[in-house]
């Protein structure tokens, strides 16, 4: 039945490329034509877009609320102009600023045939779509040259290059600058600070920890280094930069580019690891650092961690599942809240993958143990490094085969089913309850999104 999820993490190939090579043209369009081409959908006005189209025109461009052109035309059902956006090849999977899709809002206005219209294209173009989906803290844009962590002279000399930037770390905290780029989505709040490291070498201690990120593809010459400032005090590093600031990892690392948020993914999981393992986890010897951050080896000759599998030797990353569990009927999902999560919030469910365990059963485990819900047929969807500090969230997707829930109060606060609607206010903090569930830079967020773009499909 997940068949049609694959669709949604969708891209249509052939559209992207079109957009990337207009995307010069689509600058001339700018300002005064969005809202001519907007109308024109909305009044059916065929002719008219079919030459914007040929110009050029970003088909799914989107005005201020996240409208599409296909949007307005499902809003006035005008079916010619349908046929036309979608014969160009429009997105039928976007969904404006409140969630909504065409077909919802075709739906919406009682545009049956719009609606219908939509829904076959949506099912269609699942079966084509193939593009991965990238979650936030995913974003990585390096190359991590694992080779290059044993090359000691190498390491020196681009540490030393000035093409070289280095991120600073101080315990749990990134030092952040506030961002000023107003072309960036206002969720971003700050930027990490880029520095050299000829200009901090002198505030360091002898030996501070330096871990290599990696370089940009294709080219060595621009790397990326983080290192440990936890010896240097606030009043040094602001008079490098009076508005530096020490941003926690977590929550702090949702505040970022998307760039920046994977660099600080890597290096806050590596540097929470060298503060918690100075010790040999197989005899407790000490342990000193090698290949530039990224191991440990124990200071003893003879220790076990010294031969065979030394997994013991190197950087965590602790698996967990979280998944969005789909009811019998399909109509509604599973979501839960833990204690500690802010007030009003529900997420999907998750759990830390168990030894000897397969990602599949872990999600029927955790759905089980925390809201004795059965679940069935479990699919992937896309994971996320999370760095709080260093676990992979394994997104899926989880098909009900029982529907009463028995709430493990220990872990929960409570588990529910939500009907797509009320999802669908949660997403536009449209509830009259004040209900949401987590930002966008959750993979809960993507996984409850993509549940709500699938049953679009069933309408
Ligand atoms: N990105 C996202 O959208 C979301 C991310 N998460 C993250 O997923 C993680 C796991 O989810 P959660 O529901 O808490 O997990 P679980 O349901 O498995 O329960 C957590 C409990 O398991 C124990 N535990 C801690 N570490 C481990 C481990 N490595 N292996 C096995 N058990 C462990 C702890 O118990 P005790 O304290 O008794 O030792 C902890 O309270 C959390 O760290 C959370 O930050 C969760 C939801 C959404
Ligand atoms: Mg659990
Ligand atoms: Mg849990
Ligand atoms: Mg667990
Ligand atoms: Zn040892």
């Amino acid at each position: 039945m997940f068949s049609r999820t694959f669709a949604s993490n969708v891209g249509n190939k052939q559209q992207n490329i079109r957009s990337i090579s207009t995307s010069m043209q689509t600058k001339f369009y700018e300002g005064q034509s969005v809202e001519r081409y907007m109308d024109g959908a909305a009044s059916g006005r065929t002719e008219e877009l079919s030459l914007l189209l040929k110009g050029g025109v970003n088909i799914d461009m989107k005005n201020e609320k996240g409208w599409t052109a296909l949007m307005f035309a499902a809003r006035n059902g005008q079916i010619p102009t349908i046929k036309l956006l979608m014969e160009n090849g429009c997105d039928v999977n976007l969904m404006n600023a409140t969630g909504q899709t065409a077909v919802d809002i075709a739906t919406f206005w009682n545009h049956k045939e719009a609606a219908d219209l939509i829904t076959k294209q949506l099912k269609d173009s699942r079966v084509e779509d193939n593009k991965q989906f990238v979650n936030y803290f995913g974003h990585s844009t390096l190359d991590r040259a694992a080779e290059k962590r044993k090359n000691t002279k190498w390491l020196k000399n681009t540490m030393e290059n000035e093409n070289t930037t280095f991120i600073c770390f101080h315990g749990n905290s990134a030092l952040v600058v506030p961002n000023t780029d107003t072309s960036l989505p206002k969720s971003v709040k700050f930027c990490l600070y880029h520095v050299q490291y000829s200009n901090i070498a002198k505030h360091l201690n002898t030996d501070p920890l330096v871990i290599f990120l990696g370089h940009e593809y294709n080219n060595e010459e621009k790397a990326w280094f983080a290192v440990d400032i936890s010896s240097i005090s606030k009043s040094v590093y602001t008079s490098w930069d009076k508005d530096l600031e020490l941003l926690a990892a977590y929550p702090g690392g949702m505040m970022l580019r998307k760039e920046d948020a994977s660099l600080l993914a890597q290096a806050r999981a590596l540097f929470a690891w060298h503060e918690r393992y100075q010790f040999c986890a197989t005899c407790g010897s000490p342990t000193v650092v090698e290949e530039c951050g990224y191991k440990r080896r124990c200071q003893d000759k003879e220790c076990k961690s010294q031969k065979g599998v030394h997994n013991t030797s190197y950087p965590r990353v602790d698996p967990v599942v979280i998944m969005l569990v789909e009811s019998q009927d399909g109509k509604s999902c599973l979501l839960g809240r833990q204690k500690r999560f802010p007030h009003g919030m529900w997420s999907c469910l998750a759990g830390f993958v168990e030894p000897g365990e397969t990602i599949e059963d872990a999600c029927r485990r955790e759905v089980f143990e925390e809201s004795g819900i059965k679940v069935g047929y479990v699919e992937y969807h896309s994971c996320q490094p999370w760095p709080n500090p260093s676990q992979l969230m394994i997104g899926c997707l989880g098909r009900a085969t029982s529907s009463k829930i028995q709430v493990d109060y220990e872990e929960l606060e409570d588990a529910q089913w939500f009907s797509r609607e009320t999802i669908l206010q949660m997403l536009a903090r449209q509830h009259k309850e004040k209900l949401f569930v987590p930002p966008e830079q959750a993979i809960a967020h993507t996984l409850i999104k993509h549940w709500v773009k699938m049953t679009n499909a069933n309408l």
